[in-house]
């Protein structure tokens, strides 16, 4: 486990193939100036491991924990249950099912154990790390103006778009 003593967000994945969608949620914490520590960790393959990380995240000092995994995503949801720190799921697309039943299987919580779920993808990773940031923005006033300022460049590359002629 790569400790960041000074992590506020934990990105946790399945395996190595879920880094290139997890990698996105990296870059955006990266560009919002958010701390995150990033690892490997499996309830299917690496159960012991996944049991300490979840049962140390808070006194660590992390606030949320982002967990992608495809197929049988597991993951964010046992996470989850071994930590009160809010997790969201990012469910990899699985090449089997496209990422459906990452969705389903992530999304699905029993009452009393909740994994807000992101969509399937890039796009999910992305938004887990703009939901993250807006749980710490709560606290840091600079976190906020900086995502209020990705919000306005959205924005103004939306306005700044034209439609070639017909
Ligand atoms: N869903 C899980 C869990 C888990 O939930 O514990 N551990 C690995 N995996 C997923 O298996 C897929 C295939 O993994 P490999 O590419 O290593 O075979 C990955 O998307 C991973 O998230």
């Amino acid at each position: 486990m790569k400790d960041n003593e000074s992590a506020r967000v934990g990105i946790i994945m399945g395996s190595i193939s879920d880094w290139e969608t997890m990698q996105e949620a990296a870059a955006l914490l990266d560009d919002l100036g958010v701390s995150y520590e990033k690892n490997i960790v499996s309830a299917h393959r690496t159960p012991e491991k996944m049991v300490e990380y979840a049962r140390t995240a808070a006194d660590r000092g992390l606030k949320v924990i982002i967990a992608g995994a495809g197929g049988a995503a597991h993951l964010p949801g046992m996470t989850a249950s071994m930590t009160h720190l809010p997790v969201l799921g990012v469910p990899v697309r699985s090449r089997a099912l496209s990422g459906m039943d990452s969705l389903l299987s992530i999304v699905q919580m029993p009452a009393g154990i909740p994994v807000p779920t992101l969509a399937i993808g890039e796009a999910g990773a992305k938004n887990a790390a703009l939901s993250a940031a807006a749980i710490l923005a709560l606290e840091d006033e600079g976190l906020r103006d900086r995502l209020i300022a990705y919000r306005e460049g959205l924005r103004a590359k939306v306005e700044a778009m034209e439609l070639p002629e017909a």
